[in-house]
């Protein structure tokens, strides 16, 4: 998503040696993403996902990670200096293990590069090492009751996850809340808000967290005069337009297909 904004964006990780694994590398090419440091391994098959949507278009995923397991610190480590110094922001995952995420979120703050973790999939294994490490977490209802404990149903309990969040060594919390939208509290501005979702009609919400996350990674480096609640709204517009097309990151608009004001 954020390489179809128009970033300059570069992926880290690991695929097997079979075709979906070849397949992905292929696709990063085609989206412009550089894959220089994405290996291939013999011991393990490509991650795989499978998602099924129902009619409201809303989904459910059963995650298998496969070769993500593999990636190590060393390759943490060997993409330090041609790459992640080099960056303005660096996303993660939880896809990955958490010795592998806290490595490589203490290189990029060691480089002044700016984090974004994406707290997904639901990985109880990863450090509460990383959360002074984040300058933004972001989580879903979901992982936001697996990260805190509390209940996240409404729009209160959401700020109140972030809040607890944040009291863990976050510089800032967005909690996404699916058509609802989210909530975003930061250090700065430890008083949650609360950003409303576009509404539109959803066809398949699979990839919206992630399409979310692209934009809101593009609004951040290359609009930096907009203020997080600026970029957040806007990348829930994104997430919006993905939402209304069938597929993960099939459904992500290309900058072409976004209303030219967004980019204002
Ligand atoms: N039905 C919808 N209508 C409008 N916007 C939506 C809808 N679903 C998701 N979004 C937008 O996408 C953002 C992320 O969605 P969500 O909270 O569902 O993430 P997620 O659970 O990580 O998604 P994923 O399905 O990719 O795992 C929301 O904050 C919202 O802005």
């Amino acid at each position: 998503m954020a390489s179809r904004l128009g970033t300059s964006t570069a992926m880290i990780g690991k695929v097997g040696d079979d075709d979906f694994g070849h397949q992905s590398k292929e696709n990063f090419k085609q989206n412009n993403v550089n894959a220089e440091y994405v290996g291939i391994t013999k011991d393990a098959a490509t991650s795989v996902a499978q998602i099924t949507v129902v009619k409201d278009g809303q989904n459910s995923i059963v995650y298998i990670p496969g070769a993500n397991d593999c990636l190590t610190v060393e390759d943490i480590r060997s993409a330090e200096n041609d790459l992640i110094k080099k960056v303005k922001l660096m996303i993660l995952t939880y896809e990955s293990i958490s010795e592998v995420i806290l490595e490589a979120l203490k290189i990029a703050k060691q480089h002044g590069v700016r984090t974004l973790v994406n707290a997904a999939p639901v990985n109880p294994g990863v450090s509460e090492e990383i959360y002074p490490l984040c300058d933004v977490l972001c989580v879903n209802e979901v992982e936001a009751e697996v990260e805190t404990g509390l209940c996240v149903e409404s729009i209160e309990q959401a700020k109140s996850a972030t809040q607890m969040l944040l009291k863990r060594g976050c510089f800032s919390v967005i909690l996404t809340l699916g058509p609802r939208g989210a909530v975003f509290a930061s250090e700065e501005q430890p008083q949650a808000i609360y950003i409303p979702a576009k509404q539109v009609t959803a066809v398949d919400t699979t990839g919206a967290g992630d399409a979310f996350l692209g934009a809101l990674a593009y609004f951040m480096t290359q609009h930096s005069s907009l203020t997080m609640k600026e970029c957040i709204e806007r990348s829930c517009e994104v997430a919006a337009i993905s939402v209304q097309n069938l597929g993960t990151q099939k459904s992500f608009p290309w900058r072409k297909d976004i209303p030219a004001e967004l980019f204002s």
